[in-house]
């Protein structure tokens, strides 16, 4: 089979790459063109040696677990002195068009060993290396795409000129996220888990789970309730008490049923894991229906996290990286039963720092840590917040659990039938 990777380069002059600078949302973008040009202003500080690689394989599952393991694997046989920046290349506006992957910068005594690391990847089917070169007037940059032979020749016939490229917008992992971070069907998300059915046995007993009639136009006899929030805003707390007050039924997403399953898939790459919690809300979906025709139903997160949280995490940098509000990204699953209501708990940070200690989970101390998780949460927040179909109604979770309880009572009395 001809390398798929080959078929980019009639594209390369109208793609776009993206490194990832840092967490914080500086992201370097250039194109490349066939004349030779002036690089990017910040390209032209940049001193090292500089490579990427990108990921680009016909099949999904296998180029998606691969480039979960590629940072590591990088860091395990490249030279300590090489950093690693994610690196996104994309045609802008086309949707599925982004190929992930990492631009090295080599700052080591020892060029040799990047090169013979870098020229073995490049061997592999699903992977692209390319070469950066500063021209001798250090303000041109050129890229070499990598044949992928073993003594790691160039293509010099295939030489581009890195030149400027405008901003894109938002994120450009906005642009794959449909059915690859977040599902829109359950069918979709099903296909994922068959697809990986060969390399991850317990796919099959996911699937056996997951019914097959279409429960989501099905109007419950009693209200169903859903409370969402990040971790440790008091989900569990308000869910008990809404149960005791309620005389309701307490379901959560994922299912208990899912519980054996839950930390394999956590350990693989966004696509597998998020089809697995999709398929979590249709599991819980079917026991709403049941459960919801006999008392009232509160359910701890649903599909605002499993939304949320996979567009957050697909993203980096400040909120507005994010899909803009209104986009079709925040929509809910035609297919996926609606509450009648969501509330969504938020807490000021520092309270929740409090609320984490006190529980006995403290955070890391490290100053980036913090702030990268400060912007994630802000991230994860703020998607929940444009989430539709139902919207959430935000609590503020600040004051005690009791009163917490009672403002969501009236809120349930105001929103539902009881
Ligand atoms: N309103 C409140 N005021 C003060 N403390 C609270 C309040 N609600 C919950 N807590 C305490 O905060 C901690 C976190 O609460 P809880 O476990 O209910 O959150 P959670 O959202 O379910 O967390 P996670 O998602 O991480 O499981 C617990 O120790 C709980 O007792
Ligand atoms: N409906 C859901 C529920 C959870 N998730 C994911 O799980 C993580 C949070 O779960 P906790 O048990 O720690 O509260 C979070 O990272 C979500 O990615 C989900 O996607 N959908």
């Amino acid at each position: 089979m001809a390398k798929r990777s080959m078929s980019l380069l009639g594209q390369w002059s109208s793609r776009v790459f993206s490194i990832d600078l840092d967490k914080r949302g500086a992201l370097l973008n250039f194109a490349l063109t066939e004349k030779p040009q002036q690089a990017p202003e910040k390209f032209r500080n940049i001193q090292e040696r500089c490579y990427s690689v990108l990921v680009c394989g016909d099949d999904r599952i296998q180029s998606a677990r691969f480039y979960f393991g590629l940072e590591d694997l990088l860091r395990n046989e490249l030279p300590a002195e090489c950093e690693l920046l994610p690196v996104s290349s994309y045609l802008p506006h086309v949707k599925d068009s982004l190929i992930r992957g990492y631009f090295l910068k080599d700052a080591s005594e020892c060029p040799s060993l990047t090169r013979r690391v870098l020229g073995a990847l490049g061997l592999s089917e699903q992977v692209q290396v390319c070469s950066y070169l500063r021209g001798p007037d250090g303000g041109r940059w050129s890229q070499q795409l990598w044949s992928g032979s073993e003594n790691q020749n160039m293509d010099v016939s295939k030489t581009c000129y890195v030149v400027p490229s405008e901003e894109a917008n938002y994120h450009p992992s906005v642009l794959n996220m449909e059915n690859s971070d977040v599902f829109y069907c359950r069918a979709e998300a099903c296909k994922v888990l068959q697809e990986s059915c060969d390399i991850i046995p317990e796919s099959r007993a996911v699937l056996e789970l997951v019914g097959k009639t279409d429960a989501s136009r099905h109007s419950p006899d009693f209200p169903v309730v859903v409370i969402e929030g990040l971790d440790a805003t008091g989900k569990t707390t308000l869910t008990e008490s809404l149960r005791e007050a309620l005389g309701a039924r307490l379901l959560r997403s994922p299912p208990q049923c899912l519980s054996p399953w839950r930390a394999v898939f956590d350990r693989e790459p966004p696509l597998i894991r998020r089809a697995f919690y999709a398929l979590g809300n249709y599991i819980t979906a079917e026991q709403m229906g049941k459960e919801a025709s006999q008392a009232p139903v509160i359910v701890d997160r649903y599909w605002h996290s499993t939304a949320s949280y996979a567009i957050a995490t697909a993203v980096s940098g400040p909120v507005s990286s994010l899909p803009p509000e209104g986009s079709p990204l925040y929509r809910w699953p035609p297919d996926l039963l609606q509450p009648s209501l969501v509330v969504l708990l938020t807490l000021d940070p520092q309270e929740r720092k409090r609320r984490l200690e006190a529980r006995g989970q403290g955070q890391t101390d490290e100053e980036q840590e913090l702030d990268h998780n400060l912007l994630f949460r802000l991230r994860v927040e703020e998607a929940y917040r444009r989430v539709r179909g139902p919207a959430c109604v935000v609590v503020d979770a600040g004051p005690s659990a009791e009163k917490v309880l009672q403002q969501v009572l009236l809120l349930i009395k105001e929103h539902c039938r009881l």
